[in-house]
Parts: structure tokens; sequence; C-alpha cells
């Protein structure tokens, strides 16, 4: 990516540490049960929902193994991913994304105002996927979002396409876990799901000779309901520890997930989980890649603090908004610098 030009360096108070704590903390969950049934089945899917129910209120994040995706389709994904970043920026520009369409390759998003160290390829779970056409509230019209896919590598598209279904029923495995560690019924929030929104990233954050300077993503916390990450052995994912406030590196782990929470599971659990803040530092030899899969709803959507977790003693601590057009919004000020905030969902906060 050439120079560590201005809009890429991070005011001071945002820029990372050279020397960052690997955290063993972070949990680990064993996910075997869900693909085995045996005696005691139902005693260790309560076990493993508390579990979950921990890890979500104590860090927003966790990481799963023996997850029921197979290995090969991750190496896949991975190796198909590299070749297309690999070529020259020429061809990779041939499916670049635009004002318009959000979807394909691109390398200037920012984060809060400041460029990201890194080069993407967006592609949708739902082909066509809609989304609000505009950021305006009374505007009812609709964007219909296809995928491009590039002519190299050619078995891209299809590994691509593999992984989205497996990521998907994955998905669905960690939401129903996550209601029901709610005190919800498994399914509770399936429905938003219809339709959904969600994007799959190929992330690539090349070496950067300042990475004391800049970051492969600034601070931010994910808009959607859940993001399920793959990535590779080089580790750079750093999560501020909601204990004590400090940046803790994720250890990676082969063959795992990184699953955190998002805004939405913040605002639909009244804040019993939150979203928490995380970013990625980069190094000064080291390429790395990695793979989000962003879990969102459909964008009619409407999202706000769920009636059966709250109460007279548990007022709602937000008021509702629209997914589609939250995410419209954020979408628009990533793509270029703009001199106004962030949309965030503290701008729904209540008073309560
Ligand atoms: O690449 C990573 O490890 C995380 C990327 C991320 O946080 C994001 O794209 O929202
Ligand atoms: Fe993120």
């Amino acid at each position: 990516m050439g120079e560590v030009g201005l809009a890429f360096i991070q005011d001071e108070e945002h820029r990372p540490k050279l020397s960052i704590t690997e955290s063993d903390g972070i949990p680990v969950i064993d996910l075997s049960i869900l693909n085995t049934i045996n005696e005691g089945h139902y005693d260790s899917i309560k076990e493993l929902v508390t579990q979950i129910g921990d890890a979500c209120r104590e860090w927003g994040f966790f990481q799963v193994i023996n997850h029921g995706v197979p290995t090969d389709l991750l190496n896949r994904a991975f190796s198909a991913s590299k070749q297309f970043f690999s070529q020259a920026i020429e061809e990779k520009r041939k499916v670049c994304r635009d004002e318009v369409n959000p979807l394909g390759y691109y390398d200037t998003e920012h984060t809060k105002n400041v460029r990201d160290w890194k080069e993407v390829f967006d592609f949708t779970v739902e082909n066509p996927t809609f989304i609000p056409a505009s950021p305006e509230l009374g505007d009812q019209q609709l964007q219909e979002l296809r995928n491009q896919w590039p002519k190299f590598p050619p078995e891209l598209r299809e590994t691509c396409e593999e992984y989205v279904v497996e990521l998907e029923k994955l998905s669905y495995k960690l939401l129903e876990l996550i209601s029901m560690s709610l005190g919800l019924p498994a399914k509770r929030f399936n429905d938003f799901f219809k339709n959904q929104t969600s994007f799959v990233r190929l992330n690539h954050y090349p070496p950067c000779p300042a990475p004391e300077l800049a970051l492969g993503v600034g601070r931010h916390k994910d808009a959607g309901a859940l993001t399920v990450l793959l990535q590779d052995e080089v580790g750079g994912l750093d999560v501020k520890r909601k204990r004590d406030g400090e940046w803790y590196r994720v250890k990676p782990i082969t063959d795992s997930f990184i699953v955190n929470v998002g805004d939405i599971i913040q605002v639909w659990s009244n804040e019993r989980y939150e979203s928490v803040e995380h970013r990625v530092s980069v190094k000064s030899q080291k390429e790395r890649f990695s793979i989000p899969f962003f879990f969102n709803p459909a964008h009619d959507a409407m999202v706000k603090p769920l009636d059966e977790l709250t109460d007279d003693q548990n007022l709602p601590k937000y008021t509702e908004y629209n997914w589609g057009k939250f995410f419209k919004t954020r979408k628009l000020s990533n793509f270029k610098k703009l001199n106004v905030e962030n949309i965030q969902i503290q701008h729904f906060k209540t008073a309560n």
C-alpha cells in the first residue's frame, strides 16, 4: 500500500502499543456437543448455554472450536483470498465498489474518519440483498445489491458461496445458544434474519512500515447482531477488556472462529450483553488475512430492547431504530472521510 500517508495516522491516544499482551482469558468454547446426540445431551447443552452466557457478559467475545465447518473449506477460503489480493491493483479494481454499490473490492475504508491499513472484498449472503436506497428516514426506496465476482482466481466464487452456507448454519446455532442464554426460546431472534443483510468480508492487511502510527482497522464496535471471524496464524485482533479497559490481543487458534456480540444484541438484550470495542494492529514484516461473517437482520428490522427483557425495574435503554437506515448511513461514512460523527447506537439511548 506504499507510504503511510497522513490519512492513516491515528490520533496519539488511539495508537497501538507495539508490545501488547496476548490474552489467554478470552473463553474458548467447544461446540462438539452440537454435532453429536448422546445420553446426557440435555445437560451438556445447558452447560454450553451457561458458558456462552458468561462469555457474552464478561468479554462480549469468545472463540469456538469443533464448530463443524470443514477445515478444508477454511483453507480453501484463505487460499482463494490470498490469490485474489496478490494480483495487480488494476485487476482488483475491475471489481471495485463505488459510492452506489457497496460490494466488491476496495482499499480506502475509513473507520471513524481515519483510513484503515487494509484492502477488502465484500459479498453478501443473499443475492440479491435489499437495503434502503438512501439514509433519509422518509425515503422508502430500496436498492438491490448484487455480488460481483472477479475472474481470478476462478474458484473464488464457488468457494465463497460454499463458505457462506456453512457460516450461516454456524451463525444460527450461535444465535440460538445466545437466545437461550438470555432465558428466551432458542429461535426467538430467527425471524429477524429472513431476507438478511449479512455479508462476508475478505480482509488483507499488508505489512505496514509504521505499525505504531496506523491500524488495520481503527477501534470500533460491530453494528450488526453477531460477527463470526476466521483469522490466520499471524494475529493482530485486539479486544478492549470490559473489566479494565485494557487492550488484549486475541491468541490465534488454528481452525477456530472468534465470535463477538454486535450492537444489535446489545440493544435486544437491553445491555445484558454489550458490544465490545476492538481494532486490528498491523505488523511491519508480516501480512495478515481474516474473514469476518457479519450476521445482520433484514433491512426492515426495527431494533429495540425485547419486551421479555424489560419491565418497570428494567426500562428500555434504547428507542427503536430501523436497521436498514442505520446500516446505510454507516456504509456511506466508511466509504469516505466525512466531517460528521459516525452513526452509533448511543444516538438512540434513552435516559433509563
Ligand atoms: O480482521 C479482524 O481481525 C477484525 C476485523 C473487524 O473487526 C471488522 O472488520 O469489523
Ligand atoms: Fe469489527
